[in-house]
């Protein structure tokens, strides 16, 4: 191939698979981070709740799976291998194991398709962590497929569920008016003011939220013109108004984190006369115990205590767009193919530049990225 990758790496957050698993996992997420103990007891109580399963982890493997028949399809021989920053399978175990197979050139694909620390940065370092530990540094590179928001296999799942979900909202409305009654919720990860303003390159000139607000805009904008645009004979699931809004926030309360808050919205556009609300997981790729328990608990039982009705649309998952997308992301580094993007923000960068997405807590050494030290391996 082109580029010579000769492995791909699945890289994901992880989960734990058992009550046993919950603490350790939750220390894992927040090592350094003064993450206040009554807010890991609370999410703790989360995991507990689905038996301290997470079900992430499934959902990755199940990916795996989808991600290695589409490459097989397309006669593309590279194998996957899964790794993740929280929880077992990790990246060192991940990249050990694509080194002992033979292989030196890994191209990750992340299960985030966004810019900001969390999202992107954050597990630029963890793979150079994996290198480092597994003493790699100067015999494997790693690059990643670039972020990919406005990519149409990420985008097209939700178009499909935010259409299907008005359609069943004029429904329950007894066909009435979505434009005047509904309400889609585009909701992603709250994460804090300071880092929304550094996230994505330094110096693009975006509002205060960064890339990371201003690609979820973006994408919400793609979404509602695609979904007006196919609307029904009688346009009636058009017109709905939309909004961004956040969930998950963590943290000290004194600590600025983007707003508002989904549940706060729910019940505000309930007073102001909203009878149908559609939640539209955004920020996420699959329904893992973010989307279990803050949307589907939380927000659903606030939906129903505030008197309106709500639905939850699909995350991509395995939609085999979303499937076949993420193999096009690896065959547009391979192979020269098109590099699709929807939004006039993309496509991203194949190669974060320098200082993109800054870690708020001080530099560390990263992959895929302009500021890492030069790549071993030439070209
Ligand atoms: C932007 C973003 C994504 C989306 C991009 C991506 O997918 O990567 C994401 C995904 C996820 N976040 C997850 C879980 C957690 N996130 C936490 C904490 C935090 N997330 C943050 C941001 C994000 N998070 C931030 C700024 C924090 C606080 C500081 C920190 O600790 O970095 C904590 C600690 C406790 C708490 O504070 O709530 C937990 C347990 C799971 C796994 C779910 C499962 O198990 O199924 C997933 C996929
Ligand atoms: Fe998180």
């Amino acid at each position: 191939m082109s580029a010579g990758y000769d492995a791909l790496l699945l890289v994901s957050f992880g989960g734990p698979e058992g009550q046993d698993d919950v603490l350790p996992f939750l220390r894992n997420v927040t090592a350094g981070r003064g993450i206040p103990d009554e807010r890991l007891e609370e999410v703790a109580h989360h995991y507990r709740h689905f038996g301290g399963v997470s079900p992430i982890n499934d959902q990755n493997r199940a990916l795996k799976a989808a991600l290695e028949a589409e490459l097989a399809a397309r006669g593309i021989d590279l194998p996957l291998y899964w790794g993740n920053r929280n929880w077992s399978p990790y990246l060192a175990e991940a990249v050990q194991q694509a080194y002992d197979d033979g292989h030196r050139r890994l191209l990750a694909i992340v299960t985030s398709a966004y810019s900001s620390y969390s999202s992107c940065r954050q597990y630029r370092e963890d793979l150079a962590a994996a290198l480092e530990t597994t003493g790699l540094a100067g015999e494997v590179s790693i690059d990643k497929v670039r972020q990919y928001f406005d990519h149409p296999g990420f985008v097209t799942p939700f178009v499909e569920g935010v259409r299907a979900a008005l359609g069943r909202a004029r429904a329950a409305l007894g066909n009435g008016d979505v434009a005047r009654d509904a309400h889609v919720l585009f909701v992603t990860h709250s994460i804090p003011t300071s880092t929304a303003v550094t996230s994505g390159p330094p110096g693009a000139g975006l509002a205060d939220d960064g890339a990371y607000g201003a690609q979820h805009r973006a994408v919400a904008e793609v979404v509602m013109a695609a979904v007006e645009s196919g609307a029904d004979v009688a346009g009636d699931t058009g017109g709905a108004p939309w909004s961004l809004v956040f969930q998950s926030r963590s943290g000290a309360p004194t600590t600025p984190w983007l707003e508002p808050d989904i549940n706060d919205e729910i019940r505000r556009l309930a007073a102001a006369g909203t009878r149908a609300v559609v939640i539209v997981p955004l920020g996420f790729v699959s329904d893992h115990m973010e989307v279990l328990w803050d949307l589907d608990e939380e927000a659903m039982e606030t939906a129903r205590e505030a008197g309106v009705w709500a639905e939850r649309t699909p995350t991509p998952g395995v939609d085999p767009a979303f499937v076949a997308g993420l193999v096009d992301l690896v065959t547009e580094r391979t192979a020269g193919a098109p590099r699709p993007a929807l939004t006039a923000l993309g496509p991203w960068h194949d190669v974060c530049p320098a200082g993109c997405c800054a870690n708020p807590r001080g530099v560390r050494a990263t992959v895929a990225g302009a500021d890492e030290p030069a790549p071993v391996a030439g070209g």
